[in-house]
C-alpha cells in the first residue's frame, strides 16, 4: 500500500472488519480480531482497515454503512447463539459471543441493503446465512452426513490452515467468475458448524464433496456479496511462511475491486455535491 499523501494518492476503500468480544486479563472487556484479517484487507484487498467494535445496538448502523466501502466478516472460535436461527440451546460450555451476534447480524442486513460489498469468512459466512434467515447445523460431526470439517488440533498452525478438502465451484456464478481456472479447488477447513438451510435469496457458489455448502452469494444484492466457509486470509498470516495461494489472492482481490468501485462512486457523488473527495 502507498502510504504517502499527494494529489495522486489513490483513495483506498474503507473496509470495516468485524471484531469479537473478549476479556483481557479476565477483567477488561475488549474487541479483537486477528492480524491476518487486517493484512488481508490492506494487502489482499488494497483497503484501509477499520475495526467494527461489537457494540450491538450502540452502533448507529445506517451512518456506519454509509461511510463504509466494504465489510469483512471474520472467523471466530465462538458460535452464533442458536436462538438467532430458531434452534434449541447449545451444549453447556459452547463458546458464544452475544455482543458480536448483536452487532454483525443487523450490520450484515444494513450493509447489503446499502450496497456495501461484503465478504464473509467462516463464522462470518455462517453469520451471513443466519442474518438472511437461514439455519445452521450446530455440530456437523454428529449428523453422520458429512466428512470431518474440523481441524486436527494436534497439528501445527501451518498444517491446520493448509489441510482441508476439495470444493466444487458451481458454474455461472460469482466464484466461477473470480476463479475460472478450475472447477475444483482445495481449501482449508476449520469449523464444526455449517449451513443447514440456505437463506432465501442466496445462491450456492461452491460445495464440498459431501454436499456441504462451502460458499454462497446473494442473488439480488446490489453489490459484491460473497461468503466462504474456508479461510482465504491465511495467505496474509504475518508469522508464518505460508506459501502462495493464488485462489485466496483472487478472492480478496475481487472483493477489493468491488470496494474500490464503491469508493470511487462515493467520491463522484461527493464532488457532485460540492464536497471534497474522501481521503
Ligand atoms: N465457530 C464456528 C466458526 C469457525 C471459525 O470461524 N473458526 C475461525 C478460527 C479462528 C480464525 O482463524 O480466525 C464453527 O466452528 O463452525
Amino acid at each position: 500500500m502507498n502510504t504517502t499523501n499527494s494529489p495522486d494518492t489513490p483513495c483506498y476503500p474503507l473496509i470495516g472488519i468485524s471484531a469479537c468480544s473478549q476479556h483481557s486479563d479476565g477483567e477488561h472487556p475488549i474487541f479483537t480480531f486477528g492480524e491476518k484479517y487486517s493484512r488481508a484487507v490492506s494487502e489482499g484487498a488494497g483497503g484501509l482497515p477499520v475495526a467494527i467494535p461489537a457494540l450491538g445496538a450502540g452502533l448507529p448502523l445506517q451512518q456506519l454503512v454509509e461511510r463504509l466501502d466494504g465489510l469483512l466478516l471474520t472467523g471466530s472460535p465462538s458460535n452464533i447463539e442458536p436462538h438467532h436461527y430458531r434452534d434449541e440451546g447449545s451444549e453447556p460450555g459452547t463458546a458464544h459471543d452475544p455482543k458480536r451476534d448483536a452487532t454483525t447480524l443487523p450490520l450484515i442486513r444494513a450493509a447489503v441493503a446499502a450496497g456495501v460489498p461484503v465478504l464473509g469468512i467462516c463464522r462470518g459466512f455462517q453469520e451471513m446465512n443466519v442474518a438472511m434467515g437461514g439455519t445452521l447445523y450446530q455440530k456437523l460431526h454428529t449428523t453422520g452426513r458429512f466428512r470431518e470439517h474440523r481441524e486436527d488440533k494436534t497439528t501445527t498452525l501451518d498444517q491446520r490452515y493448509t489441510t482441508g478438502h476439495d470444493i466444487r465451484i458451481q458454474p455461472g456464478g460469482r466464484l466461477a467468475q473470480i476463479w475460472p481456472q478450475s472447477e475444483t479447488v482445495y481449501v482449508n477447513s476449520l469449523h464444526e458448524q455449517g449451513v443447514r438451510d440456505l437463506a432465501p435469496g442466496l445462491r450456492v457458489e461452491a460445495v464440498a464433496e459431501d454436499g456441504l455448502v462451502e460458499a454462497f452469494s446473494l442473488i439480488d444484492a446490489p453489490a459484491f456479496t460473497l461468503a466462504v466457509q474456508w479461510h482465504p486470509e491465511w495467505q496474509w498470516h504475518p508469522c508464518h511462511d505460508v506459501g502462495d495461494f493464488p485462489f485466496y489472492r483472487a478472492l480478496l482481490g475481487a472483493f477489493g475491486e468491488a470496494c474500490a468501485q464503491r469508493a470511487r462512486a462515493r467520491g463522484v457523488s461527493r464532488q457532485a455535491n460540492g464536497m471534497a473527495s474522501p481521503q
